[in-house]
């Protein structure tokens, strides 16, 4: 069966909460779904999906969070990524969002599919939130089936 990964890191929830949103967007549709924190997810689990989405909330300075993300994505971008199609989420609280620019260009330059502008909650998610998740994951979820 075709799947969409969910990959994600989160300190305090907030990004949690979109990844899990994120993944019953995906499930409504007809593919399978595997939502793992970055922490037991591998480069294989990304390289055999047909499709990703990674959450990561605006760390250090408008950074991805170092210990485990930042490894995660630095390692991806050693792989054939080209075509991919990808989405972006996350977590953010007083900048601008640049975090996500910036990880959305390093995804790019690695030729994968941005299927949507990454898609970035201020603190915890409200209902509205929410729901841009789960129209986010439908999205993905849908080019799955199309492949
Ligand atoms: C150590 C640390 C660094 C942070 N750096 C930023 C930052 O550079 N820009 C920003 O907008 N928010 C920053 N935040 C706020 C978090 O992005 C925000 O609290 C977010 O909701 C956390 O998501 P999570 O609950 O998934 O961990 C930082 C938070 C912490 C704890």
């Amino acid at each position: 069966m075709k799947y969409a990964v969910i990959i994600y890191w989160s300190g305090s929830g907030n990004t949690q909460q979109m990844a899990v949103a994120v993944a019953e967007g995906a499930r409504s549709v007809d593919v399978g779904v595997k939502l793992l924190p970055v922490s037991k997810a591998t480069v294989q689990d990304v390289l055999t999906a047909d499709a990703v989405a990674l959450g990561c909330p605006a760390m250090g300075d408008e950074a991805l969070e170092e210990e485990e993300m930042e490894p995660f994505v630095t390692d991806l971008e050693k792989e054939q990524l080209a075509g991919k199609p990808f989405v972006l989420f996350g977590s953010y609280d007083w900048g601008d969002g640049q975090w996500m620019l910036d990880w959305q260009e390093r995804m790019k330059r690695k030729g994968v599919r941005l299927v949507d502008e990454g898609l970035i909650l201020q603190n915890t998610p409200d209902e509205d939130g929410l729901a841009e998740c789960r129209e986010l994951g439908v999205r993905l979820a849908s080019l799955v089936n199309r492949q």
